[in-house]
C-alpha cells in the first residue's frame, strides 16, 4: 500500500527528469507499480481510509511521484456526483492534440508532492487528444475536455519533469485569457 511517506516531494530532482518509456509486457514490479498507485487514489479518495492513513486525496498520481522515473501514470476522475468519469493506467501517453482554448481549475491545482499551497491559475488546454497504452500494452486514444483533461495533462507534466505551478503567471497569477475555460 502507498502511504504519504513513500510520495517524493518537490526538490527531489527525479520530479524534474524526463522519464524513461515503459517497455511491454511489464515486469512484475512495474506491474505491481500500476495497482499500487490506483490503490493510492481509490484509498484517498476514501474519506475513512484517507482518515485512518493520513492519505492526501487526489485523482492523479504518476510514477516519478514514488521515485519510478518510468512513463505511467494512474487516474481515477470521479464528476461532482461521485460517478467515476476516468479510470486509466497511462503507460508512454502522448498529446497529440490539444485546443487552443485555454482552460483552468477555478480553485488552482494541488499536488502531492507539493506540500504547500501555489495559488493562480494553472493554465492548461481546455481539450486534449492522448494516445497511450494501458497496463496491457495495447494502444488506446483518450479525447478529454475540462476536468478529466487538466488531470491528465497534470500527470503527463509529471513524466516530463514539468509541476504545475510552472504553468502559473508569477507576476499576475490570476490572469487568464477570457476565452478560457474556468473549471469548477
Ligand atoms: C490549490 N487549490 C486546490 O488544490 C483546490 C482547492 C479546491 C478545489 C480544487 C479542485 C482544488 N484543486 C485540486 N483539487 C484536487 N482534488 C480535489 C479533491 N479531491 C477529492 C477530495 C476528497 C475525496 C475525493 C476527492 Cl476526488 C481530490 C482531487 N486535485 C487537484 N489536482 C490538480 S490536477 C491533479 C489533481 C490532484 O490529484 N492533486 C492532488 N487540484
Ligand atoms: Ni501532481
Amino acid at each position: 500500500m502507498i502511504l504519504m511517506k513513500d510520495i517524493v516531494r518537490d526538490g527531489d530532482p527525479v520530479l524534474r527528469k524526463v522519464a524513461a518509456p515503459v517497455a511491454f509486457p511489464l515486469n512484475k514490479e512495474d506491474h505491481q507499480l500500476a495497482k499500487d498507485m490506483m490503490g493510492y487514489l481509490i484509498n484517498s479518495q476514501d474519506p475513512e481510509i484517507a482518515q485512518k492513513h493520513q492519505l492526501r486525496a487526489g485523482v492523479g498520481l504518476a510514477a516519478p511521484q514514488v521515485g519510478r522515473s518510468i512513463k505511467m501514470a494512474a487516474v481515477l476522475v470521479p464528476d461532482n456526483d461521485g460517478n467515476i468519469v476516468l479510470q486509466e493506467i497511462l503507460c508512454n501517453p502522448v498529446i497529440t492534440r490539444e485546443s487552443v482554448r485555454p482552460a483552468a481549475l477555478a480553485e488552482g491545482e494541488g499536488c502531492l508532492s507539493v506540500d504547500e499551497d501555489v495559488p493562480g491559475y494553472v493554465v492548461r488546454h481546455d481539450r486534449i487528444t492522448i494516445r497511450y497504452q494501458d497496463i496491457n500494452g495495447d494502444k488506446k486514444i483518450l479525447r478529454l475536455k475540462d476536468y478529466p483533461a487538466i488531470v491528465c495533462q497534470h500527470e503527463i507534466d509529471h513524466l516530463n519533469g514539468h509541476l504545475f505551478y510552472d504553468h502559473i503567471d508569477k507576476k499576475h497569477p490570476f490572469n487568464i485569457d477570457p476565452d478560457a475555460v474556468i473549471v469548477k
